[in-house]
Protein backbone atom coordinates (compact mmCIF):
# COMPACT_ATOMS: atom_id res chain seq x y z
CA UNK A 1 0.00 0.00 0.00
CA UNK A 2 1.37 3.47 -1.02
CA UNK A 3 0.37 6.65 0.88
CA UNK A 4 0.20 9.96 -0.19
CA UNK A 5 2.44 12.57 0.90
CA UNK A 6 0.93 14.86 3.51
CA UNK A 7 2.53 18.92 2.77
CA UNK A 8 2.71 21.42 4.98
CA UNK A 9 -0.59 24.29 5.07
CA UNK A 10 2.40 26.53 6.67
CA UNK A 11 5.88 26.35 7.27
CA UNK A 12 5.67 26.00 10.92
CA UNK A 13 3.60 22.53 11.09
CA UNK A 14 3.85 19.65 12.41
CA UNK A 15 2.85 17.00 10.60
CA UNK A 16 1.97 14.11 12.99
CA UNK A 17 1.83 10.44 12.91
CA UNK A 18 -0.81 8.45 15.58
CA UNK A 19 -0.41 5.07 16.05
CA UNK A 20 -2.73 2.67 18.81
CA UNK A 21 -1.21 -0.24 18.89
CA UNK A 22 -3.74 -2.52 21.12
CA UNK A 23 -5.51 -6.12 20.10
CA UNK A 24 -8.53 -5.51 21.59
CA UNK A 25 -9.07 -2.12 20.10
CA UNK A 26 -8.15 -3.38 17.02
CA UNK A 27 -10.95 -6.14 16.94
CA UNK A 28 -13.05 -3.78 18.35
CA UNK A 29 -13.82 -5.61 21.60
CA UNK A 30 -13.29 -1.84 22.68
CA UNK A 31 -13.20 1.67 21.66
CA UNK A 32 -9.76 3.01 20.87
CA UNK A 33 -9.22 5.75 23.46
CA UNK A 34 -5.62 5.84 22.43
CA UNK A 35 -6.01 8.20 19.46
CA UNK A 36 -8.35 10.55 20.80
CA UNK A 37 -6.34 11.30 23.91
CA UNK A 38 -3.02 11.67 22.08
CA UNK A 39 -4.95 14.28 19.74
CA UNK A 40 -6.85 16.05 22.44
CA UNK A 41 -3.28 16.72 24.46
CA UNK A 42 -1.40 17.26 21.06
CA UNK A 43 -4.45 20.52 20.06
CA UNK A 44 -4.19 21.75 23.43
CA UNK A 45 -0.03 21.99 23.87
CA UNK A 46 1.38 23.19 20.25
CA UNK A 47 0.40 26.34 19.09
CA UNK A 48 0.25 26.29 15.42
CA UNK A 49 -2.48 23.59 14.56
CA UNK A 50 -1.07 19.99 13.26
CA UNK A 51 -2.10 17.95 11.04
CA UNK A 52 -2.32 14.07 11.84
CA UNK A 53 -2.09 10.88 10.32
CA UNK A 54 -4.01 7.76 12.56
CA UNK A 55 -3.24 4.35 12.92
CA UNK A 56 -5.06 1.68 14.98
CA UNK A 57 -2.79 -1.89 15.08
CA UNK A 58 -2.65 -4.98 16.65
CA UNK A 59 -0.30 -5.91 18.47
CA UNK A 60 1.80 -7.73 15.79
CA UNK A 61 5.40 -6.62 15.03
CA UNK A 62 5.53 -6.32 11.22
CA UNK A 63 2.08 -4.70 11.12
CA UNK A 64 3.92 -1.84 13.57
CA UNK A 65 7.19 -1.49 12.26
CA UNK A 66 4.98 -1.25 8.32
CA UNK A 67 3.05 1.24 10.16
CA UNK A 68 5.78 3.45 11.05
CA UNK A 69 7.62 3.23 8.24
CA UNK A 70 4.38 4.39 6.23
CA UNK A 71 3.98 7.19 8.21
CA UNK A 72 7.34 8.66 8.40
CA UNK A 73 8.89 7.16 4.53
CA UNK A 74 5.58 7.79 2.50
CA UNK A 75 3.27 10.39 4.69
CA UNK A 76 6.15 12.41 5.74
CA UNK A 77 5.67 12.96 9.26
CA UNK A 78 7.75 14.73 11.77
CA UNK A 79 6.69 13.02 14.56
CA UNK A 80 5.38 9.44 15.24
CA UNK A 81 3.85 8.72 18.78
CA UNK A 82 2.42 5.20 19.79
CA UNK A 83 0.81 4.32 22.63
CA UNK A 84 0.36 0.28 24.22
CA UNK A 85 2.29 -2.72 23.54
CA UNK A 86 5.22 -1.60 25.91
CA UNK A 87 4.79 -3.81 29.02
CA UNK A 88 6.11 -7.05 29.78
CA UNK A 89 3.37 -9.31 28.30
CA UNK A 90 4.52 -11.77 25.39
CA UNK A 91 2.52 -10.01 22.60
CA UNK A 92 3.99 -6.17 24.10
CA UNK A 93 6.07 -5.70 21.13
CA UNK A 94 5.79 -2.28 20.45
CA UNK A 95 9.80 -1.21 21.78
CA UNK A 96 11.16 -4.52 19.30
CA UNK A 97 8.79 -3.21 16.47
CA UNK A 98 10.31 0.78 17.04
CA UNK A 99 13.67 -0.26 17.01
CA UNK A 100 13.33 -1.89 14.11
CA UNK A 101 12.71 1.03 12.06
CA UNK A 102 16.15 3.18 14.12
CA UNK A 103 18.22 4.75 12.60
CA UNK A 104 19.28 5.99 16.05
CA UNK A 105 18.75 5.55 19.63
CA UNK A 106 17.17 8.29 21.99
CA UNK A 107 17.36 6.88 25.38
CA UNK A 108 16.44 10.10 27.54
CA UNK A 109 13.24 9.98 26.49
CA UNK A 110 12.43 6.26 27.90
CA UNK A 111 14.57 7.24 31.28
CA UNK A 112 12.42 10.36 31.35
CA UNK A 113 9.42 8.81 30.65
CA UNK A 114 9.65 5.99 33.68
CA UNK A 115 10.90 8.79 36.07
CA UNK A 116 7.74 10.50 35.12
CA UNK A 117 5.61 7.34 35.38
CA UNK A 118 6.80 6.70 39.05
CA UNK A 119 5.21 9.54 40.29
CA UNK A 120 1.74 8.40 39.07
CA UNK A 121 2.00 4.54 39.60
CA UNK A 122 4.54 2.02 40.85
CA UNK A 123 4.17 -0.36 37.76
CA UNK A 124 6.20 2.75 36.04
CA UNK A 125 9.22 0.90 35.46
CA UNK A 126 7.16 -2.24 33.94
CA UNK A 127 6.86 0.21 30.81
CA UNK A 128 9.92 -0.89 28.51
CA UNK A 129 8.96 2.58 25.88
CA UNK A 130 11.92 3.49 23.78
CA UNK A 131 11.97 6.66 21.20
CA UNK A 132 14.26 6.68 18.29
CA UNK A 133 14.62 9.05 15.18
CA UNK A 134 14.29 7.70 11.98
CA UNK A 135 16.35 8.72 9.09
CA UNK A 136 15.85 8.60 5.45
CA UNK A 137 17.34 10.33 2.49
CA UNK A 138 15.62 13.14 2.66
CA UNK A 139 14.15 13.15 5.66
CA UNK A 140 13.92 12.39 9.32
CA UNK A 141 10.98 11.84 12.27
CA UNK A 142 10.96 11.15 15.75
CA UNK A 143 9.38 8.43 16.74
CA UNK A 144 8.40 8.23 20.47
CA UNK A 145 6.29 5.18 22.44
CA UNK A 146 3.92 5.95 24.90
CA UNK A 147 2.00 3.51 27.38
CA UNK A 148 -0.94 2.23 26.57
CA UNK A 149 -3.10 3.11 29.60
CA UNK A 150 -5.03 6.76 28.27
CA UNK A 151 -4.05 8.39 30.85
CA UNK A 152 -0.57 7.77 30.67
CA UNK A 153 -0.49 9.79 27.44
CA UNK A 154 -1.29 13.68 29.07
CA UNK A 155 0.69 12.19 32.37
CA UNK A 156 4.11 11.09 30.52
CA UNK A 157 4.42 14.36 27.52
CA UNK A 158 3.34 16.83 30.09
CA UNK A 159 4.72 15.78 33.55
CA UNK A 160 3.62 16.76 37.14
CA UNK A 161 2.50 19.49 37.94
CA UNK A 162 1.79 21.29 41.60
CA UNK A 163 -1.76 22.79 42.66
CA UNK A 164 -0.68 26.19 41.02
CA UNK A 165 0.26 24.88 38.06
CA UNK A 166 4.00 24.85 38.47
CA UNK A 167 5.85 21.64 37.22
CA UNK A 168 7.22 19.23 39.67
CA UNK A 169 8.95 16.79 36.71
CA UNK A 170 8.84 18.25 32.82
CA UNK A 171 7.24 16.19 30.76
CA UNK A 172 8.80 14.81 27.78
CA UNK A 173 7.40 16.91 25.18
CA UNK A 174 9.78 20.21 26.70
CA UNK A 175 12.31 18.32 25.05
CA UNK A 176 10.42 17.44 21.73
CA UNK A 177 10.59 20.90 19.82
CA UNK A 178 14.07 21.08 19.60
CA UNK A 179 14.44 17.43 18.49
CA UNK A 180 12.39 18.02 15.83
CA UNK A 181 14.58 21.58 14.73
CA UNK A 182 17.88 19.39 15.08
CA UNK A 183 16.30 17.14 12.82
CA UNK A 184 15.48 19.56 10.23
CA UNK A 185 11.48 19.68 10.98
CA UNK A 186 9.45 22.53 11.33
CA UNK A 187 9.68 25.00 14.51
CA UNK A 188 7.07 24.05 16.85
CA UNK A 189 6.01 26.27 19.77
CA UNK A 190 3.85 25.19 22.83
CA UNK A 191 1.67 26.86 25.40
CA UNK A 192 3.43 27.21 27.91
CA UNK A 193 0.86 26.56 31.08
CA UNK A 194 0.52 22.90 29.40
CA UNK A 195 4.30 21.88 28.85
CA UNK A 196 7.09 24.95 28.04
CA UNK A 197 9.33 24.21 25.42
CA UNK A 198 13.18 24.19 25.95
CA UNK A 199 15.46 25.60 23.66
CA UNK A 200 18.87 26.63 23.54
CA UNK A 201 18.99 30.70 23.68
CA UNK A 202 21.25 30.49 20.22
CA UNK A 203 18.38 27.90 18.65
CA UNK A 204 15.23 30.25 19.51
CA UNK A 205 13.35 32.15 17.22
CA UNK A 206 13.82 36.13 17.59
CA UNK A 207 9.97 37.79 17.40
CA UNK A 208 9.76 39.83 14.57
CA UNK A 209 9.04 43.33 14.53
N1 LIG B 1 -6.24 1.80 22.68
C1 LIG B 1 -6.81 1.70 23.90
N2 LIG B 1 -8.02 2.23 24.15
C2 LIG B 1 -8.57 2.15 25.38
N3 LIG B 1 -7.96 1.58 26.43
C3 LIG B 1 -6.77 1.03 26.24
C4 LIG B 1 -6.12 1.06 24.96
N4 LIG B 1 -4.94 0.43 25.06
C5 LIG B 1 -4.84 0.05 26.32
N5 LIG B 1 -5.93 0.40 27.05
C6 LIG B 1 -6.14 0.14 28.47
O1 LIG B 1 -4.88 0.15 29.13
C7 LIG B 1 -4.56 -1.15 29.63
C8 LIG B 1 -3.07 -1.46 29.45
O2 LIG B 1 -2.71 -1.38 28.09
P1 LIG B 1 -1.92 -2.53 27.30
O3 LIG B 1 -1.25 -1.91 26.13
O4 LIG B 1 -1.04 -3.28 28.28
O5 LIG B 1 -3.11 -3.41 26.79
P2 LIG B 1 -3.28 -4.95 26.84
O6 LIG B 1 -3.71 -5.33 28.23
O7 LIG B 1 -2.03 -5.58 26.28
O8 LIG B 1 -4.51 -5.20 25.87
P3 LIG B 1 -4.84 -4.72 24.39
O9 LIG B 1 -3.60 -4.82 23.55
O10 LIG B 1 -5.89 -5.64 23.96
O11 LIG B 1 -5.33 -3.29 24.53
C9 LIG B 1 -5.50 -2.09 28.88
O12 LIG B 1 -5.74 -3.27 29.59
C10 LIG B 1 -6.73 -1.22 28.69
O13 LIG B 1 -7.51 -1.17 29.87
N1 LIG C 1 2.29 7.46 33.25
C1 LIG C 1 1.94 6.18 33.33
N2 LIG C 1 2.85 5.26 32.97
C2 LIG C 1 2.55 3.95 33.04
C3 LIG C 1 1.26 3.52 33.48
C4 LIG C 1 0.33 4.52 33.85
O1 LIG C 1 -0.83 4.26 34.22
N3 LIG C 1 0.70 5.83 33.76
N4 LIG C 1 1.01 2.17 33.53
C5 LIG C 1 2.16 1.27 33.69
C6 LIG C 1 1.85 -0.14 33.48
S1 LIG C 1 0.71 -0.80 34.57
C7 LIG C 1 2.42 -0.92 32.50
S2 LIG C 1 2.15 -2.59 32.42
C8 LIG C 1 3.36 -0.31 31.54
C9 LIG C 1 3.22 -0.84 30.12
O2 LIG C 1 1.98 -0.48 29.57
P1 LIG C 1 1.54 -0.83 28.09
O3 LIG C 1 1.79 -2.29 27.86
O4 LIG C 1 0.10 -0.45 28.12
O5 LIG C 1 2.32 0.01 27.11
O6 LIG C 1 3.24 1.09 31.54
C10 LIG C 1 3.35 1.65 32.83
N5 LIG C 1 3.52 3.06 32.69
Amino acid sequence: MSSMRLHRQHPDQLIVGLVSISDRAATGQYEDQGIPALKDWLDKAVVQPSQYVTRLVADEPQAISNALVELVDEVGCDLVLTTGGTGPARRDVTPEATLAVATKEMPGFGEQMRQISLRFVPTAILSRQVAVIRETDSHAALIINLPGQPKAIAETLEGLKDEAGQSIVPGIFAAVPYCIDLIGGPYIETHEHVVKAFRPKSARRQPTA
